[in-house]
This record gives C-alpha cells, structure tokens and sequence, in this order.
C-alpha cells in the first residue's frame, strides 16, 4: 500500500510537470490532464475541470486500477478510462501524461489515421528507441465524448502494436506515458518537439 509521501511526490512531480506544460502553451484552458502510479493498484490523477498550469496537491485524487474513487467527494478527470488503460496493460508503467498544444491539434486534423516520425534524432527520446533511422508511428483515434469506447479503441490498437510511445485524438491532443513522471515528461516534450518539425516542414515545403 502507497504512503502519503509517496502521493506527494508524485503530485509534486506532476505539478512541476503542468507549470512547464502550460508556460509552453500546452495545457491551455483547464486542458489536459496527468497521472502517476502510486504502487501495483493505485493511481494518483487531477481532478476534473482544474487549470493544469496552477495545480496544488488538493488538485490530485487516488483511484484504484479498475477506477473505483479512493477519495471522497473528488472527480477525476473525465479521461481517466484513457489511463486506466495504460497502467492496467503495462505493470511497469508509472505515469500518463495527456496534453492539448496547438501543434497536436492541427496535426491529427491533417492526418488520418497514422502520423509517420522518421529521421529525427530527437526520436532517441523515446523509450527504447537508438538510431534517428527508427520510425516511429503515431496513431490518430477520431474524438469520442465517450472515452471508455474510446480507450477501448485505443486498447485494441495496443494489443496489436505494442511498441506504441503514444497517440493522438484527433481535434484533440496527445497521449503520452513512461515507466515515471520524468520519463512521461521526456516523452511529451520529444513528441512536441518533433511535432513542430513536422508543422514547420509542411509550411516550407508548400
Ligand atoms: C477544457 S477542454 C478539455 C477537456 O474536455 C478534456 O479533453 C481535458 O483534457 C481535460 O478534462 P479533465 O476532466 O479536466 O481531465
Ligand atoms: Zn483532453
């Protein structure tokens, strides 16, 4: 069973985690929205509805795995199914990060279905991955205001590409994760970054 410190630091290191999203322009308007695993059955994730640049430890609530609320009078966010997914898959998994930059929202409304990411060193970012020759797939799921079918979507997909470093909902934003807070932040400024390549590339090369 998780302690008290260890929900403050998780929420610690998740509120660090907002002000530097939202200073970036990634967690506009209470968007957005973070978790991190507390120990084999819990997770600590914001409440709904909170400005994400202006989080406090009162702005994180404990659910257990299958979603059931271990703290009164609190409502997580309304993407938690999208978590859940996450750490109920991979036990090794510690947080998810979920961001809504202007970057990822113009991109999985140019695509569909998949955006490709090849070529760039930053990919080396990414868990796993050792050369800029990798390529890196980053599904697009259509929007859905009903986010259990939407993470069941997304489950599908990851039982078929099991690889996966994230995803985008189209119109929406991306999903990210890491085995810890520090590595799911590594992974949402590496896919900002070479989202904005993929932007930049488009304007020049018209
Ligand atoms: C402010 S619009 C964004 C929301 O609809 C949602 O997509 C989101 O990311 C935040 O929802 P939340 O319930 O606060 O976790
Ligand atoms: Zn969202």
């Amino acid at each position: 069973m998780h302690s008290e410190d260890t929900f403050s630091t998780r929420a610690a290191e998740l509120i660090r985690a907002g002000r530097f999203f939202f200073e970036r322009g990634w967690v506009p308007a209470t968007a957005g929205n973070f978790s991190a695993r507390l120990d084999e059955r819990h997770v600590a994730i914001t409440v709904s509805g909170r400005h994400k640049g202006e989080l406090t430890a009162e702005d994180f609530l404990v659910v257990d795995v299958e979603g059931q609320v271990r703290s009164e009078g609190k409502r997580p966010s309304a993407e938690l199914p999208l978590h859940l997914q996450i750490y109920q898959r991979d036990e090794s998994l510690g947080a998810v990060l979920h961001t809504h930059s202007v970057n990822a929202t113009l991109l999985s409304r140019l695509h569909r279905d998949v955006l490709v990411l090849e070529g760039y060193e930053v990919l080396k970012a990414l868990r796993g991955i050792g050369t800029h020759e990798a390529r890196v797939e980053v599904p697009i799921f259509p929007n859905d205001q009903d986010v259990p079918r939407l993470a069941a979507r997304v489950q599908e997909y990851m039982a078929e590409h099991p690889e996966m470093h994230g995803y985008l909902i189209a119109g929406h934003g991306l999903y990210t994760w890491g085995r810890s807070v520090e590595e799911a932040c590594r992974h949402v400024e590496a896919f900002e970054f070479l989202l904005a390549c993929e932007i930049e590339m488009r304007r020049l090369s018209r």
